[in-house]
């Protein structure tokens, strides 16, 4: 949502697609999202440059390994950096949830949720704000913003759905 106040054009693309698959006479629901590319695209986008999780767990090696050239004794405790690797176009990668066996078995149901709560907002209010988002990050595991995300809304959809 950050990122979408700072680019207004794309808040309106989104709203296109919104307004054109449901129009204006109802909310939006799961079975929407399939319909959604350009939501789908967003969230993908805004998972790429902020991943919630930067780094992966840490994996144990249970056995020597190589990885990307570099030996891996056994018994190592490996980190992927996740963020670093989604944003440096000679490793791209989308791995939000990281990959393989001990990937994130709650991804089909973050981006569920992620999709229709960002698809229910988009098509139910305008926002606005003063001044551009920092988009300045804290620091730990997880992926913060420093300060909080403070927007007016303005509803864009007939009252009655808001009841
Ligand atoms: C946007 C939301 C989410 C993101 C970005 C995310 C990301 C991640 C990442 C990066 C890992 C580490 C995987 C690894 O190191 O290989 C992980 C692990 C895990 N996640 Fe998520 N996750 C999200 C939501 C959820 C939800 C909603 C659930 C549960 C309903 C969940 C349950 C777990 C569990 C149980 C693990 C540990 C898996 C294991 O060690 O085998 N996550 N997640």
């Amino acid at each position: 949502m950050s990122l979408l106040v700072n680019h207004p054009n794309r808040v309106k693309e989104a709203q296109a697609e919104l307004d054109l698959h449901i129009g204006k006479d109802r909310l939006v629901t799961e079975r929407d999202i399939l319909n959604l590319p350009n939501l789908q695209a967003t969230v993908k986008e805004a998972l790429r440059l902020y991943p919630p999780s930067p780094l992966s767990a840490q994996h144990l090696a249970v056995e020597d390994c190589t990885i990307g050239g570099y030996h891996v004794e056994k018994g190592s405790r490996v980190v992927v950096n996740m963020q670093k690797i989604q944003r440096d176009p000679r490793h791209y990668e989308l791995i939000p949830f990281s990959a393989g066996r001990r990937g994130c078995p709650g991804a089909a149901f973050a981006l569920q949720v992620v999709h229709l709560t960002l698809a229910s907002l988009l098509h139910a209010f305008e926002f606005s704000t003063d001044a551009p988002v920092d988009m300045t990050e804290s620091s730990g595991l997880s992926n913060t913003k420093l300060g909080p995300l403070q927007v007016s809304l303005t509803p864009r959809l007939p009252n009655h759905l808001y009841e």
